[in-house]
């Protein structure tokens, strides 16, 4: 229950805190945790603060800095229902990556290619460019909700997997552009084995559209949707995103102390009653600080709350009646 009400757009605007300063803070955290999945390990405390000239603090620099730059455009196309991804920015979200590096092609892969553990084989390259455009076309052009369709935009592109290198690390920036220009914020994947598992839980209907596409067949987006939702098991990808969305809006409140007031707090729980919060602030549950006379619940407090509860989260509403029925005959 909780879920469904956290991730809704409307609760992030309502709190109005996750924007520039926020997605700006996290970059660093989501480039270490990115080239991290790629065994590239860079600690915080050498996080580079110019351009530099190590190859591989300068792989770091450029994701952040590429990342950076997506991220304010999808910021700027909140609310719009075209997305910013388009095939140049694809193209040019690759090319900035590699920066300082020597690339055998700027564009698309020349050859065929191979992914390790993977059990199917990305199309040959001459189909790329037609495939890219079909899946951007279906980017804009369906109604799943924004979690759903940012993971499903990122299994068909690391299916198609179009260059030769940093397949990854693009894909996953596209990914929170997704997220971001939807009302959402950026997550790092801080599991590497959880993230490449769910991939390959959810990835046989990204494999079957990909497939089609490449042998000329032509697809509805709809049929593309279709696909995806009935061949794909997308719940432990979804899981994973939500949980990571979890994790930034703990950095978000801990950097931003933000107050909310006992109908906001209420709203992000899911409780349809104020009450349940204000019970569980008088039984110790929840800290809140008495401002002006009213409660005021920091941020962090609902998010650790979540996390502590997490078991009784399906439940929560039940629970907290009975504890008011309890209140009640004290
Ligand atoms: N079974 C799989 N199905 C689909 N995509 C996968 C699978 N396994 C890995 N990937 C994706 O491919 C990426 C790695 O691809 P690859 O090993 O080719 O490295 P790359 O192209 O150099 O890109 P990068 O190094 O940035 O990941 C992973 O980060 C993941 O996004």
């Amino acid at each position: 229950m909780f879920s469904n009400i956290i991730f809704d757009t409307m609760a992030y605007q309502s709190l109005n805190v996750l924007g520039e300063e926020f997605i700006r803070y996290f970059e660093k955290e989501e480039t270490i945790c990115s080239l991290a999945i790629e065994r590239i390990k860079i600690d915080l405390e050498e996080f580079p603060s110019s351009r530099p000239e190590d190859k591989r603090l300068l792989q770091a620099w450029n994701y952040y800095k590429t990342a950076d730059d997506v991220y304010m455009l999808a910021l700027n196309n909140r609310g719009k229902s075209i997305s910013i991804i388009t095939e140049a920015l694809v193209l040019w979200v690759y090319n900035k990556l590699w920066e300082g590096f020597e690339l055998s092609s700027k564009g698309y892969r020349k050859e065929d290619m191979v992914i390790f553990g993977a059990k199917f084989e990305p199309p040959r390259p001459e189909v790329i460019p037609m495939i890219m455009n079909c899946i951007i076309e279906w980017l804009n052009n369906n109604s799943l909700d924004a979690i759903s369709k940012s993971n499903c935009f990122h299994l068909l592109f690391e299916v198609l997997h179009p260059f030769e290198d940093g397949n990854g690390r693009v894909g996953r920036i596209l990914l929170n552009a997704i997220l971001i220009e939807n009302g959402l914020v950026n997550v790092a994947f801080r599991n590497r084995d959880a993230y490449l598992d769910a991939i390959k839980k959810a990835e046989d209907g990204a494999i079957i559209v990909i497939d089609k596409l490449a042998r000329g067949r032509k697809l509805t987006n709809d049929q593309i949707t279709e696909t995806l939702l009935t061949y794909g098991d997308l719940k432990s990808m979804n899981d994973l995103v939500k949980k990571e969305l979890i994790h930034s809006l703990k950095v978000q409140s801990r950097i931003n102390q933000v107050l909310l007031d006992i109908s906001k707090a209420s709203y992000l729980l899911g409780f349809k009653n104020k009450d349940y919060v204000r019970v569980l602030i008088n039984r110790g549950k929840i800290k809140a600080i008495k401002i002006d006379n009213r409660w005021k619940v920091p941020l962090s407090e609902i998010i650790e709350f979540i996390e502590r509860e997490k078991q009784a989260l399906e439940n929560i509403e039940e629970i907290v009646s009975k504890t008011i029925h309890i209140e009640e005959f004290k």
